[in-house]
């Protein structure tokens, strides 16, 4: 239900994470003639962003998309669509659809209705976790959490208001990140390495990540470098 690979350091991490997450768009584009890859925004992922986005891939045929976004407009140093669109959104992957979820930087109800219009099958999940447990944008002791966490969530998209974070949110529901194909979780760091594996061992809703990692019928694959 969980596979760990680790790596010496981010370059080998990042290198063999982009291959990886090549082969099953690859796979997918094949099965299906397109693929959906969601992504995190944050810190963490700009290098493999770059790696990726230079990666051969019939990417005309990729539908990328959030895991998560921050409430601002996709100008705002802090939007995750802003970081998909300077570091991924390049290159080969230029060529990819991207569709954000701040449609309507107005209107929070009106950005959530548009994200949950998306509809087919998500092929991969590309997570990040921040050092207090969070993944996506699905915070503990935020008011939403158990809606977002309810495994029997329809909705694809809620928001969360996180208590320890800038910004409200929108971010994907745990059901709809068990219902994609294909989980992976980036993270990196020895703070992060201690957050997961404390995370393994008990499910919670202090670490929300917790709940993706104990799913036998929807496995992940994480990817850590010191
Ligand atoms: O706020 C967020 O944080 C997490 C972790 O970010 P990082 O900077 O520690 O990598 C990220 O996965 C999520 O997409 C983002 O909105």
């Amino acid at each position: 239900m969980m596979n760990l690979h680790t790596y010496a350091d981010e370059a080998s991490c990042v290198r063999e994470l982009a291959a990886a997450i090549a082969a099953i768009l690859g796979q997918a584009i094949g099965e299906q003639g397109r693929a959906g890859l969601a992504v995190s925004g944050g810190r963490s992922p700009i290098a493999l962003f770059e790696a990726l986005s230079n990666t051969e891939l019939d990417w005309s045929r990729v539908d990328i998309s959030l895991v998560d976004e921050r409430f601002v407009a996709p100008s705002d140093p802090d939007s995750n669509e802003g970081l998909v669109r300077r570091y991924l959104l390049q290159a080969r992957a230029a060529q990819a659809r991207f569709t954000g979820l701040v449609s309507d930087p107005a209107s929070m109800a009106a950005s959530l209705e548009r994200a949950n219009q998306a509809t087919g099958e998500l092929t991969l999940a590309l997570l990040g976790m921040g050092e207090d447990g969070h993944t996506a944008s699905l915070f503990p002791q935020a008011p939403e959490l158990a809606q977002a966490l309810d495994p029997a969530q329809a909705l694809r998209y809620v928001s969360v208001t996180p208590e320890s974070a800038a910004h409200l949110r929108i971010s994907m529901t745990l059901a709809a990140l068990l219902r994609a194909r294909r989980r992976i979780l980036f993270i990196g760091g020895a703070a992060k390495r201690a957050v997961f594996e404390r995370a393994c061992i008990t499910k919670t809703k202090a670490m929300p990540v917790s709940f993706l990692l104990d799913q036998p019928d929807s496995p992940i694959d994480v990817y850590w470098h010191p």
